[in-house]
C-alpha cells in the first residue's frame, strides 16, 4: 500500500481534504495511506518557532532547517521519496501521477512563507515538483492535487471496471462530452448513438469525438497523439515484417 507523509504547517489542510470522496474511500479501504505532520512539533522554543528572517535580507521569512530535519527524520525510511512543491519544480502530469502511483513511500514537503532553507533541499530532497507556474501561498495545494491525481491510478481506488487509464490525459486525448437523463433539456438532445446501445457504435463515437475535442481544445496535445500512435503503428509493421 502506497503511504502519504506530508509535512506541513497545517496539517488539518491535508486531513480535511483526504478525508471526503474518492480519496476518502481509498483511505478508508486502505488502498492509500496518507498523514500529516507539523514541524511545530519539533520546536523546543517557548513560541514554538518554525521561520526565520532570510540571511541577505529580502521579503518573507524563511522555514527553519531544523524542525524540518527532525519531521523528516521521523517519517523517512530507506524507500522514501522526499519530494519538495515548489514552482522550481517539473510540472506535474499524468504520466508523473502514474509513477508516483508505483512508489511505496512518498514524503511531501510542504513549504510556506518564502520557501524553505536550501540545506533541507541539498540534503533531503528527491525531486521538486511543481502544479504550475504561478506561486501559491503554500505546497499544501500542491501536494493534495498530486495525492488526488496519483490515487486513481491505485487499482481499486476508483470503481470496479473505471480505471484512470481511460481518464483524460491518460490516453493523450480530452474526454468526449458526458450526458446523462433528462434526453432533451434546454432544447438540446443527447445524441442518439449514446441512447442506441450499440457498444461498437458507441466505442467508435467517444473516440471519434474525443479526438475532434482535443484537436479544437488542445491541438499541441492532438500533434503528440497522432505522433505517439504513428511511432506505434511504424513499430508495429516493422515488427510484422521482421517476423519471418
Ligand atoms: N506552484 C507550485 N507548485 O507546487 N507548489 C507550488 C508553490 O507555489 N508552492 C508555494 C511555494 C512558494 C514559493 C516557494 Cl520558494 C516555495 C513554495
Amino acid at each position: 500500500m502506497l503511504k502519504v507523509d506530508v509535512i506541513t504547517l497545517f496539517p488539518e489542510m491535508i486531513e480535511g481534504a483526504v478525508s471526503h470522496g474518492v480519496l476518502g474511500q481509498a483511505v478508508k479501504s486502505d488502498l492509500l495511506s496518507v498523514k500529516a505532520h507539523t514541524p511545530r512539533e519539533f520546536t523546543e522554543d517557548k513560541h514554538r518557532t518554525v521561520d526565520d528572517r532570510p540571511f541577505g535580507g529580502g521579503d518573507g521569512m524563511i522555514m527553519l532547517a531544523e524542525p524540518l530535519k527532525k519531521t523528516i527524520e521521523k517519517v523517512q525510511h530507506n524507500t522514501s521519496k522526499v519530494v519538495y512543491l515548489s514552482p522550481q519544480g517539473r510540472t506535474l502530469n499524468a504520466a508523473i501521477a502514474k509513477e508516483f502511483s508505483k512508489e511505496e513511500h512518498l514524503i511531501f514537503i510542504c513549504g510556506r512563507y518564502g520557501g524553505i532553507d536550501q540545506r533541507i533541499i541539498n540534503e533531503y530532497v528527491d525531486e521538486e515538483l511543481s502544479i504550475g507556474d504561478y506561486v501559491l501561498s503554500g505546497g499544501e495545494l500542491g501536494a493534495l492535487v498530486i495525492i488526488d491525481a496519483l490515487a486513481r491510478f491505485i487499482p481499486g481506488v476508483l470503481g470496479h471496471g473505471e480505471s484512470a487509464e481511460k481518464d483524460s490525459f491518460s490516453d493523450g486525448l480530452l474526454e468526449q462530452p458526458n450526458f446523462t437523463r433528462p434526453r432533451e433539456f434546454l432544447g438540446q438532445d443527447v445524441p442518439e448513438v449514446l441512447v442506441g446501445g450499440n457498444h461498437k457504435v458507441i466505442g467508435e463515437w467517444k473516440d471519434k469525438v474525443s479526438a475532434l475535442v482535443t484537436l479544437k481544445k488542445r491541438p499541441d496535445l492532438f500533434r503528440e497523439y497522432i505522433k505517439v500512435e504513428t511511432e506505434k503503428y511504424n513499430s508495429l509493421k516493422k515488427k510484422k515484417t521482421a517476423a519471418p
